[in-house]
C-alpha cells in the first residue's frame, strides 16, 4: 500500500458496519448498507459510485450533519458516532469544502482565509494574518490577498476555499463532487490546485465523485460503491506514485486501472439507472 507520510497528524477514519436508513418508520430508504472502510491518515480516498447510491449520506455522517442508524465511525480510534450517539459532533477537525459560492464576496481573499480563526479568537489577529498570508503563498495565491473572490479566476477561488478550510488545521477534508459540471480543462486546473495544496498539507481527503478518471488521477485508493444502498464493491490501490501531473493520464498504468475498474462502475450505474435513481 502507498502510505502517505503524515500518520502523526492523525485523521484516520474507520467506518465500521455503518447502516443508514432514512425515515425508518415511513418510506424506509436504506442509503448505506453495512459499510466498512478504513481510511489511513493522509490518504486521498476517492469514493466512486452512481447517483443516489448513498455517498453523500456517508460524507454527512462523517461531518456530523446526519445521524447513522447503526454501526460506528471513528476518527483516530475515537468514536464520532455509534448507536449510543448516532450523530457525530461537527468539528473543525473535519471540514466539508464547499467549492462554489461559500466565500464572502464582500471580503478580500485574505479576509476570507482569516475569517474562521478570527471568529474563534484563539490566536492574535497578527498571528492569524501572518499564517493566512503564508498559507496563501504556499498555495500559489501570493498577490491575490487584496483581491475580492470575484476578481480572480475560478481556479484561484477554489484554492482560496481550500486554504480557508486548512486554516483551521483540519485532519480531514471532505469533498462532495466539487468539480461536477465543469469542463475538462477547468477540471484539470482544479485537480492540479488540489494536489499542489495536498502535497504541502497531507490531510486526509474523502472525495466523492462520479468520474472514474478523476478518481484515478487524484486518489491513493478508489472505493467503488454499489448502487443504493451503498457499500464498497471494489477497493483498489492506485499504484501510480505521487506527486502526479497530467502526463499520468496517458500512462499505460492509468489506462490499465481504468480498464480494471470501469466495468464495476458501469455495472452499478446500470443497476442504479434501472432502479430509477435520480440522474446526477
Ligand atoms: N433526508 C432524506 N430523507 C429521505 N431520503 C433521503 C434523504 N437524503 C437522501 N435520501 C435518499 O438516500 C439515497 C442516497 O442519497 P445520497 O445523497 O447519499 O446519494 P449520493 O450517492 O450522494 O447521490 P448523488 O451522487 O446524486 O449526490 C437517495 O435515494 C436519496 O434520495
Amino acid at each position: 500500500m502507498i502510505v502517505p507520510s503524515n500518520a502523526a497528524r492523525g485523521g484516520a477514519i474507520q467506518i465500521d458496519d455503518v447502516v443508514k436508513i432514512y425515515d425508518p418508520d415511513g418510506a424506509a430508504v436504506m442509503a448505506v448498507d453495512h459499510c466498512t472502510l478504513d481510511i489511513p491518515a493522509g490518504e486521498i480516498c476517492m469514493i466512486v459510485g452512481p447517483s443516489g447510491c448513498g455517498k453523500t449520506t456517508l460524507l454527512n455522517a462523517i461531518a456530523g450533519f446526519h445521524s447513522i442508524t447503526s454501526g460506528t465511525i471513528r476518527m483516530d480510534g475515537e468514536v464520532l458516532c455509534s448507536p449510543e450517539k448516532p450523530k457525530a459532533d461537527p468539528g473543525a477537525d473535519r471540514i466539508v469544502v464547499f467549492q462554489n459560492g461559500a466565500l464572502f464576496p464582500w471580503k478580500t481573499n485574505l479576509e476570507n482565509v482569516a475569517f474562521g480563526p478570527l471568529m474563534q479568537g484563539k490566536m492574535s489577529k497578527k498571528e492569524i494574518y501572518e499564517k493566512a498570508r503564508s498559507m496563501m503563498a504556499d498555495a500559489g495565491l501570493s498577490g491575490t490577498e487584496h483581491n475580492y473572490p470575484g476578481e480572480v479566476s475560478s481556479g484561484l477561488r477554489r484554492r482560496v476555499e481550500i486554504v480557508r478550510a486548512l486554516m483551521n488545521e483540519p485532519k480531514v477534508l471532505l469533498f462532495d463532487e466539487p468539480y461536477r459540471a465543469l469542463d475538462s480543462l477547468t477540471r484539470s486546473v482544479m485537480h492540479e490546485a488540489l494536489l499542489d495544496i495536498y502535497y504541502k498539507n497531507k490531510v486526509t481527503i474523502f472525495f466523492i465523485t462520479h468520474d472514474l478518471e478523476e478518481a484515478i488521477f487524484l486518489g491513493h485508493r478508489l472505493v467503488i460503491m454499489t448502487s443504493r444502498p451503498c457499500r464498497p464493491k471494489k477497493i483498489l490501490e492506485v499504484d501510480i506514485p505521487h506527486p502526479r501531473d497530467y502526463s499520468v493520464l496517458t500512462s499505460p498504468r492509468f489506462r490499465e486501472i481504468l480498464d480494471e475498474t470501469s466495468e464495476a462502475v458501469h455495472e452499478e450505474a446500470r443497476k442504479s439507472f434501472a432502479a430509477g435513481e435520480k440522474e446526477g
